[in-house]
């Protein structure tokens, strides 16, 4: 039987999930990462009229990730014609984790998608052509998305970063290599590691994300942030692309588009309908969070949701 969407819905979802802390790892490669408590659990639902759901840890701020990953992909598309992007960056799953060298090499420094480093990269190089602030830029997209004007960069984490960056760095470095890399590398690394360290809750993160649901335009914005289209699209490739080597599995499981980061948060997207987020640190094998999908699972599963 299908369940009515509510507070307390999402808190008996937690609950369900809450036995599974203790079965995955928290990102230690990023040691700021590291010092996050295991045990933090929270779930936010945005409605299309901007109704939140929320229950556990959900007003806590963490470390997005690479959920940072669409709303670049996002700027991208407000500065440059699609193909410009879609020259430099592909639109197909990798099937590999998500800061492999391998295919870059093989693939003469084109990125499989914009939704692994490789790709987020790409667009960030991008961004720094076009932008004459992309940090302060993306802050101010950010901020209106969610209408919290104290979103910010945690320097702690960029700098953690920046300190443990030689595979990023390489990334980058190779794709130089191919002439597919156009600014300082350092420059760009720097603005990239900064995205990744925004904090933001559930709560903001599924209102920041309703503009996926709501064909492009965002929670209390008069112009459209993306076209109807480039909305569906950056779906499809979050379906295909948002998990990295996990994107079949989850697909399976929870049947929505859905992007996750290293932080433990995932956001899932109910076209026409609602935003999700979910927040649990440990990480399955590929980098998702494990309670986190298991909270999607379940949630698809009560309310009867799912994109097929
Ligand atoms: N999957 C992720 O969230 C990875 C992001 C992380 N900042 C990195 O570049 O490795």
């Amino acid at each position: 039987m299908v369940s009515v969407l509510n507070n307390v819905l999402l808190e008996e979802i937690l609950q369900q999930v809450r036995p599974l802390i203790g079965q995955g790892k928290v990102a230690s490669y990023i040691p700021a990462l590291a010092e996050v408590p295991a045990d933090r659990l929270g779930i936010a639902v945005c409605m299309l009229d901007g109704t939140l759901y929320q229950a556990g840890d959900a007003d806590e701020r963490f470390s997005i990730q690479s959920i940072s990953k669409v709303l670049s992909l996002t700027l991208a598309l407000t500065r440059y014609q699609d193909s410009e992007i879609w020259q430099r960056v592909g639109k197909e799953p990798s099937g590999q984790p998500f800061n492999s060298l391998l295919q870059l090499e093989l693939e003469q420094g084109k990125p499989r998608n914009p939704f692994i480093n490789a790709g987020a990269l790409v667009v960030c190089d991008m961004l720094e052509t076009r932008l004459t602030a992309p940090r302060q830029r993306m802050l101010e997209l950010v901020r209106v998305l969610t209408q919290q004007p104290d979103i910010n960069y945690d320097r702690h984490v960029a700098r953690s970063e920046f300190d443990h960056s030689a595979r990023n760095a390489a990334i980058a470095w190779l794709m130089k290599s191919f002439g597919n890399f156009s600014n300082d590398v350092q420059t760009v690394l720097h603005t990239y590691f900064h995205y990744c360290a925004m904090t933001m809750s559930c709560g903001e993160l599924a209102r920041c994300f309703l503009y996926l649901a709501n064909q492009g335009r965002g929670l209390g914005q008069g112009e459209p942030l993306l076209t109807p289209k480039q909305a569906r699209q950056i779906n499809a490739l979050m379906v295909t692309s948002g998990m990295y080597d996990g994107a079949g599995e989850f697909a399976w499981r929870v049947g929505m588009p859905g992007k996750s980061g290293v932080g433990g948060g995932i956001i899932a997207i109910v076209p026409g309908e609602m935003s999700i987020a979910v927040w649990s640190p440990e990480l399955d094998a590929s980098g998702n969070s494990l309670a986190g999908t298991a909270a999607l699972e379940l949630l698809a599963d009560r309310i009867g949701r799912s994109i097929f």
